[in-house]
């Protein structure tokens, strides 16, 4: 495995925001999505193995963890296996972000371990790479379905792939909305959403807010 950079910091998205996580954020990226914020990842980074991520991981007094990228569902299958079932005997609780064109299938989730599948939205240049599959094989209570939104097309391009494929909320899907940083007013989407009745979480980078935006490793 080829690791970027481990890091502590509060988790600045998803469901479990604001709490201590510990972050693993793997080197390499199939995707090149306009607005990414972590270019730095695509090459950069050392060799690891999860035993060696293990050791790092267990220097940080908290047991959650965050599997990041670049897109971590590229490393070598056994290996990242190999790592979620070190993180489950030792009770971690883990996130994945993932970037909706790989098969989520690939890897065996343990309990208290779930995708943040991110479905790129035509603004990112990415969406003809998503692979709508996932969308079956995530499971509805666990797994978090995001949508990173630059403008009102990449909105609309979301609403109508949750109506399409069925991901309604009072099924347990479990929806994020977040503004791809500095390119759209956090109050208008918050306003697209109530004004569809949307029952979708709303998240900013909390990160981004605390610390400088640039900042590596936070
Ligand atoms: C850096 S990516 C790494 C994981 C995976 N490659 C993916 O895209 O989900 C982690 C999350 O950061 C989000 N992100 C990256 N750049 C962003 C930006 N400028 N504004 C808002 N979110 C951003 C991505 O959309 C993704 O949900
Ligand atoms: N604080 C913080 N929270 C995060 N949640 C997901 C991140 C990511 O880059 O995937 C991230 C990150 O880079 N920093
Ligand atoms: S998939 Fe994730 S890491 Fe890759 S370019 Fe897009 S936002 Fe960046
Ligand atoms: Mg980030």
């Amino acid at each position: 495995m080829k690791v970027n950079e481990i890091f502590f910091s509060i988790q600045g998205e998803s469901s479990s925001i604001g709490l201590p996580t510990i972050f693993v954020r793997f080197t390499g990226c199939n995707l090149r999505c306009t607005y990414c914020d972590t270019k730095y990842s695509y090459f950069e980074g050392d060799p690891d193995t999860p035993q060696g991520i293990m050791e790092k991981i267990r220097n940080y007094p908290i047991k959650r963890v965050c599997l990041t990228g670049g897109e971590p569902l590229i490393q070598p299958r056994s290996e990242m296996q190999e790592l979620l079932d070190l993180l489950y005997a030792e009770q971690y609780e883990v996130s994945i972000e993932t970037d909706g064109s790989v098969d989520i299938s690939k890897v065996k989730l343990h309990n208290k371990q779930r995708f943040i599948l991110d479905m790129k939205v035509p603004s990112s240049g990415m969406s003809e790479k998503m692979d709508f599959e996932n969308l079956k094989r995530i499971i509805p209570e666990r797994d978090e379905i995001k949508f990173v939104v630059g403008n009102r097309e990449d909105y609309e391009w979301s609403v109508q792939l949750i109506r399409e494929h069925g991901l309604d909320p009072r099924k347990g899907y479990r929806l994020i909305f977040s503004p791809i940083f500095g390119e759209i007013s956090p109050r208008d989407l918050v306003e697209w959403i109530l004004a569809d009745h949307l029952d979708a979480r709303f998240q900013v980078q909390l990160h981004k807010i605390i610390w400088d935006p640039q900042q590596r490793g936070v």
